[in-house]
């Protein structure tokens, strides 16, 4: 296909978003399933089109005055990829399979119109009724730092310190442009271009061998400010799919207790595998029985309980657009409640000296510092272990990643735009002894 008719197709795939309401990924499957001629570098380039299309959806109908999809993918092109009027008009000459030729008020607002004057919810790309909360968090930064939750993000890998050596890696992975993180000592980052294909890191010898795993910079950090230390008891209260618990296993460099657990068993099922290819010999995993609690035997002995909470997701928008559009805000009340039971359930957990580390992959102050608060409001024998405390885990940095993050009184707060990573936030809570 040519990319111009790759465009056409695109315009097909979000008018049936729009007019069957189904999800990017079943639109695109379903265009995929009719158009069998089209081959995986067409369905990679429309699938980019597609997303770049959800990621600036406001922004895009405001500089075109207009909301049709053929609007929105034009206003795409200038917004998210750059392309200039004449660019985005070579492309639409109507020649047979390409969009039909720029109208002249579409030349005009190509040319002239810009979000300068948008509201902050259209010119950073965000359901207006999150309009107060990312008010709260950002204040008059929040357009900015939403449009850089819009943009597309890069794969970030985490080097397994159990089975591989940082410096080892970045160099058998030099055909992939692999680079170091900026903050983390694990960390190594391989941008991606526009078509948003995946490079086939799960092929990459490194993979198969458990040296490297996928995960955000902003995920590394957050597990690394935990504090996890060889020797101690430390359960990964909601272990999922066992992202964090390999984080925290190579910090552990296999001694001690590592006790993975999730409310959902399902979630639970890729654990074993992963473990196993990382080398992971120190972690028990408990898979929840009906109604029994797996940790039943554990009462205020651990050293450190890792919370990765439940939450929206806002801080992976980058990764997710169309979610972002789908959010309500039933989704959020019901992550609030869940993520006081997490809380409740590790405050018992944790011995006196101990601690919790709560961690969310969310900007919204309701899921990170009103939930801390409450929560010390709930359990005064807890006290906030101050962030620059938390972060000086990072050594020679520490100071530089400070200053890059958002802190309150409860933690601390990662975003795209500030610290090149999803939005994470982390508190470290101290049980006294
Ligand atoms: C953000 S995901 C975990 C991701 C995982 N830690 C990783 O790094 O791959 C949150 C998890 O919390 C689990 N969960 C929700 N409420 C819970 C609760 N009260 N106790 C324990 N787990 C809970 C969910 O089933 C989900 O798997």
């Amino acid at each position: 296909m040519t990319p111009a008719a790759r465009l056409s197709a695109a315009i097909e795939v979000i008018e049936a978003i729009d007019s069957e309401r189904v999800p990017a990924a079943k639109a695109l499957k379903e265009w995929g399933t009719a158009h069998r001629f089209a081959g995986s570098g067409d369905r990679a380039a429309i699938s980019g089109l597609v997303y770049d299309v959800l990621r600036r959806q406001a922004s895009s109908a405001w500089i075109m005055d207009a909301a049709a999809p053929r609007s929105r993918l034009l206003g795409m092109l200038k917004l998210e990829r750059g392309l200039d009027a004449d660019a985005i008009a070579a492309l639409c000459d109507g020649s047979r399979f390409a969009p039909a030729p720029l109208s002249e008020g579409e030349r005009a607002a190509l040319v002239s119109r810009t979000v300068t004057d948008a509201p902050a919810h259209i010119a950073g790309d965000y359901p207006e009724w999150l309009d107060g909360y990312l008010a709260d968090v950002f204040g008059d930064d929040r357009a900015a730092e939403a449009a850089a939750m819009a943009s597309r993000a890069p794969l970030d890998l985490r080097v397994n310190t159990l089975k591989a050596k940082p410096e080892k890696v970045l160099g058998s992975l030099r055909h992939l442009n692999a680079t170091a993180t900026p903050w983390s000592p694990l960390g190594l980052r391989i941008t991606l271009g526009a078509d948003a294909r995946n490079p086939g890191v799960h092929a990459e010898e490194d993979f198969i061998k458990g040296g490297i795993e996928v995960q955000d910079e902003g995920s590394q950090l957050a597990a690394m400010l935990s504090g996890a230390k060889p020797g101690e008891q430390v359960i990964d209260l909601c272990a999922g799919a066992g992202g964090k618990t390999l984080a925290l296993a190579a910090m552990m460099q296999g001694r001690g207790r590592l006790i993975a657990t999730d409310r959902d068993k399902r979630q639970l099922a890729p654990i074993h595998e992963r473990l196993s290819r990382a080398g992971v010999h120190n972690a028990d995993v408990r898979t929840p029985k009906g109604a029994d609690d797996p940790l039943s035997d554990i009462r205020a002995s651990a050293d450190l309980v890792l919370i990765d909470a439940p939450c929206t997701g806002t801080g992976t928008w980058r990764r997710n657009p169309d979610a972002k559009w789908r959010m309500r805000a039933g989704a959020l009340e019901v992550r609030l409640k869940d993520q006081i039971e997490a809380l409740d359930r590790a405050a018992a957990l944790v011995k006196p000296g101990g601690r919790i580390a709560y961690i969310t992959c969310s900007v919204l102050p309701p899921e990170n510092s009103e939930q801390v608060r409450k929560f010390i409001g709930r359990h005064s024998d807890f006290t906030v272990t101050p962030p620059a405390q938390a972060a000086s885990v990072l050594w020679d940095k520490t100071d530089e990643f400070l200053a890059a993050t958002y802190q309150s009184d409860e933690g601390l707060l990662m975003t795209p735009r500030r610290t090149g990573t999803d939005g994470f936030f982390i508190s470290v809570l101290h049980k006294k002894a």
